[in-house]
């Protein structure tokens, strides 16, 4: 059984074909890199992933069971615009992440449980480069520091999926280079199953571990949205990495708590 699977998926707005007849299969740990033309369906198939939205036709399934249609913390997202809160503090804006998961109807936390997410909020907060940071408001951080940010929100759940929709997309290419080194080395040390979408082809082969090509096949010229666009090329890159990864996977968990 494989981790993620697209079975036969289709999606539509109306009689607008967006995405048809997709079939995947996608092991843990993988980071899957998505190019294709500007409105293609990138974004869409990303949706879908998360539980935004559902598919037309077909199934998506995780660990074997239909994915859930609303986002849950299994999944978290990145966007190219900054998705963090304006009007809190570095730390603030990760630590809301937990207290909406362990209190949704109050997006509280008090005492301990307080203390211990403002806690784990500093560590993430550190292994993303921002523990010099924590109580700045976003205005203060450059485009690459709040993309760091929107990283480790992303992160705070301990998500298994981790959506990023062109996040270096508007990063200078010295600031993207550092978000690279940085993505690279939290996959080596998670398990994260990664989807991005990338315009910059040479970030997609560089990051991933499969660049999938989603293009249409099927055009007429009369009904332009008769048909929609599919996976042409599924491309393995990089599997040297996902082979270490499988290997420290393997490590006794006494030996990975000693090196974490
Ligand atoms: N909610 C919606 N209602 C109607 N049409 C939609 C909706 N969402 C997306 N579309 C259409 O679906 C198509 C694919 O959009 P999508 O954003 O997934 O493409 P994309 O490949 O991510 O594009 P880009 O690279 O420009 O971001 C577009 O034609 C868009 O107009």
């Amino acid at each position: 059984m494989s981790f993620i699977e697209f079975k036969n998926v289709w999606r539509s707005y109306g009689d607008h074909v967006v995405l048809e007849g997709l079939n995947l299969k996608v092991e843990e740990g993988e980071f899957c890199t998505l190019v294709g033309a500007s409105g293609c369906g990138k974004s869409t198939f990303l949706r879908m992933l998360l539980g935004q939205e559902t598919p037309t036709k077909g199934e998506i399934l995780l660990d074997g069971q239909k994915l859930r249609a609303e986002p849950d913390p299994s999944r978290g997202v990145v966007f190219q615009k900054y998705s963090v809160f304006p009007h809190l503090t570095v730390l603030e804006n990760v630590v809301i992440g937990m207290e909406f998961l362990a209190s949704p109807f109050w997006g509280r936390l008090w005492g301990a449980k307080k203390k211990e997410a403002r806690l784990r909020a500093t560590q993430i907060l550190t292994r993303v480069g921002l523990d010099h940071h924590l109580h700045q408001y976003p205005s203060a951080l450059s485009g690459g520091m709040q993309q760091r940010l929107a990283i480790a929100q992303a992160l705070i759940a301990q998500p298994r999926i981790l959506l990023l929709d062109e996040p270096f997309g508007a990063l200078d290419p010295g600031i993207r280079k550092d978000m690279h080194a940085l993505m690279l080395e939290l996959c080596k040390e998670t398990k994260l199953t990664v989807f991005m979408v990338t315009h910059d082809l040479s970030e997609g082969f560089h990051l991933g571990t499969r660049l999938m090509v989603f293009d249409k096949v099927r055009v007429d010229p009369h009904a332009p949205k008769a048909y929609g666009a599919h996976i042409t090329y599924d491309i393995k890159l990089n599997q040297d990495r996902l082979q270490q990864q499988a290997q420290v996977a393997t490590l006794p968990t006494h030996v990975l708590n000693q090196t974490n």
